[in-house]
């Protein structure tokens, strides 16, 4: 649980050349591929939908790290787990049903994840927490990239580390949003083990340093 894995978002990618953003992350030692998925509703934004993934997933074999950004997941876990997603994240603030939907991604044989956003309380997972392979602690508003880091993630993820060990459960914490060689530093002591970065990556003169600052942290 003690390796850190570096998961860029594509969102912050040249979508005009998606399939040679992917590679050059791969290339620069990515562990997974963070795909957000934002349905002009849930968010203010629309971004990839699962024949994106499906076209995308002959590029690479890193792992897909799809975080679902949409009012209705029930209805998208089937074709993103078809598509290629190996793991699938969906947030607790859209589904009154979490535990059927968490239940439904592994059915699915995907990892499932669940997201927080900043204003969500953390008992919100507590009942799934034995269930989930992943929670994501949103440390900016999410429909957007490139915002500002929220510094109150750091103390929501060392409470749910709290959480975790005192129930002796194994769950990657992930972080998402505002990432970079400073706040990845708050973060891994607090606790996570998974960083996406989008912004820093992708926005980096040298995408392998950016990761490897983020990384070592
Ligand atoms: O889910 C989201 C935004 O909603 C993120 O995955 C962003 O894409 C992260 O971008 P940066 O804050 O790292 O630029
Ligand atoms: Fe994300």
């Amino acid at each position: 649980m003690n390796t850190i894995k570096i998961a860029p978002s594509i969102l912050s990618s040249d979508f005009s050349c998606l399939a040679e953003e992917i590679i050059k992350i791969d290339k620069a030692g990515a562990d997974l591929v963070h795909i957000d998925v934002m349905d002009g509703h849930f968010v203010p934004n629309l971004t990839f939908g699962a024949p994106v993934v499906a076209a995308i997933r002959k590029v690479t074999k890193l792992p897909f790290d799809v975080h679902l950004m949409v009012t209705n997941p029930q209805d998208f876990i089937e074709p993103f787990a078809k598509a290629g997603a190996d793991i699938i994240t969906v947030h607790a603030e859209t589904a009154p049903h979490l535990h059927r939907l968490v239940q439904n991604i592994k059915e699915q044989g995907k990892k499932a994840g669940v997201s927080l956003n900043p204003s969500t309380p953390l008992p919100v997972v507590e009942e799934v927490l034995a269930d989930v392979d992943m929670i994501l602690i949103m440390s900016v508003n999410p429909g957007f990239g490139g915002q500002q880091f929220i510094p109150g993630a750091v103390n929501k993820i060392s409470r749910l580390k709290t959480m975790l060990n005192e129930r002796n459960l194994t769950v990657d914490i992930e972080v998402d949003g505002g990432i970079n060689a400073a706040t990845a530093r708050q973060v891994i002591a607090a606790g996570a083990n998974i960083l996406v970065a989008g912004s820093a990556v992708y926005g980096a003169p040298d995408i392998a340093q950016a990761i490897k600052d983020i990384r070592g942290a």
